[in-house]
């Protein structure tokens, strides 16, 4: 297989786990309405729908989208061609191991030699014909295996994300960047993180994972075998879910595949070269939209803006016009119910104002 080739690939399945609530992004994403759900590029489309369609050339209707029962309703409004069995709905949320498991116990079932991408449901990617050629690539060494991802080239020593260490080159047909991993280390420190881009030896996480339906599974047996028994007993039975689900262990993919099997040497890499974003705060999101109004990125419609002297940051998103006069890289987002003022520099932190408002009782504005 070239990794030049084009159209779907044989059983190949997408798998789009979509929960999380991005609360660095309060007030615009919330818990019953989480970054997945918004256009946060001024595409008109949701980071969501951008995913569904960056990835069905590949798996055409090939895909399952794992979300929480609060989320469900919203994803069919938004993706009104979705097959019925195309739609995983969890009763809680459970991390993305028990999502991405059970969604693989599912298509296994459905046809016994899938291979499964599974890719978030709220990242950017920019040049989607390069995302799609690593993919390709990722196929063809999860077809000899191994547990896959795709890692991306750190544009700086990040804390937010994963990191992973290349191993050696790999020599398989159709993946000629393929190397092995060596270990994952899961946000490092801001010194460690200097030290791994220094070394030029680690790609970021970006939580993308190719696999044999059936390796994952037998995977599972191995370094989680109670989650592995009860994924299977769903997939055999769906009517047991709400039983089992609750009793299943909170655990990422990350976590309780990628760190164990990597150190077992059953894990390989892509080095990505496509421009991705996990959108992860204010800041990332300002750098992604590309058109500045007076000096001012605007994510909303750009007449509610009258901003002089300013840089940064605006969604207007409560009717209110948002007036600005002399401030420098500030973040403004105005809800109907909440409004954040911050600066660029702190956006990391709102997280830690939304654990605050939660913990002092304000918990309906998360
Ligand atoms: N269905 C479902 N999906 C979930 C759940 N919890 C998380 N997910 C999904 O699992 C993926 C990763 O979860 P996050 O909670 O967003 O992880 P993270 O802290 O951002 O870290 C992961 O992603 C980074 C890249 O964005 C990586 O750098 C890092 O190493 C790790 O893989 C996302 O697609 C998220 O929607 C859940 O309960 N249910």
């Amino acid at each position: 297989m070239s990794t030049q080739e084009s159209g779907p690939i044989d059983g190949f399945w997408t798998v789009i786990p979509a929960g999380g609530s991005g609360t660095r992004l309060w007030p615009l994403s919330r818990s019953g309405s989480p970054k997945f759900l918004h256009d946060l590029t001024g595409s008109g489309w949701s980071l969501l729908q951008g995913t569904v369609d960056r990835l069905a050339p590949l798996s055409e209707d090939r895909l399952l989208i794992a979300t929480g029962l609060r989320h469900a309703p919203e994803v069919r409004q938004q993706l009104p061609e979705l097959g019925i069995d195309s739609l995983l709905v969890e009763p809680s949320p459970r991390e993305s191991m028990p999502a991405i498991g059970l969604a693989a116990a599912i298509i296994e079932q459905r046809d016994h030699d899938a291979i499964i991408g599974s890719f978030a449901a709220d990242h950017v990617i920019r040049d989607d014909e390069s995302f799609r050629a690593s993919v390709r690539e990722a196929v063809a060494v999860a077809r000899t295996g191994q547990l896959v991802t795709i890692g991306i080239e750190p544009k700086g020593p990040a804390t937010g994300f994963g990191y992973i260490k290349l191993g050696a080159t790999l020599d398989v047909e159709g993946a000629p960047t393929a190397h092995g991993v060596d270990s994952f280390v899961e946000k490092p420190d801001v010194d460690t993180a200097r030290a791994y881009l220094a070394s030029g030896e680690y790609r970021w996480n970006a939580g993308m994972f190719v696999f044999r339906a059936s390796m994952l599974l037998d995977m599972l047996d191995h370094y989680q075998p109670g989650l592995a028994s009860d994924l299977r007993a769903i997939a055999d039975n769906p009517l047991r879910l709400t039983e089992l689900w609750p009793r299943l262990t909170e655990i990422a993919i990350d976590k309780a595949l990628a760190e164990p099997a990597a150190a077992d040497g059953r894990v390989a890499v892509i080095p990505g070269h496509f421009d991705w974003d996990d959108v992860g705060d204010f800041d990332s999101l300002g750098s992604l939209l590309t058109e500045s109004i007076d000096g001012v990125k605007v994510l909303g419609d750009a007449r509610d803006v009258v901003a002089e002297d300013t840089t940064g940051v605006i969604a207007p998103r409560s009717g209110r016009v948002v007036v600005t006069l002399g401030v420098k890289d500030i973040i403004v987002v105005d809800t109907p119910d909440a409004l954040l003022v911050t600066n660029r520099e702190r956006a990391q932190d709102v997280k830690s104002v939304v654990q605050r408002l939660k913990s002092g009782g304000r918990g309906e504005l998360i």
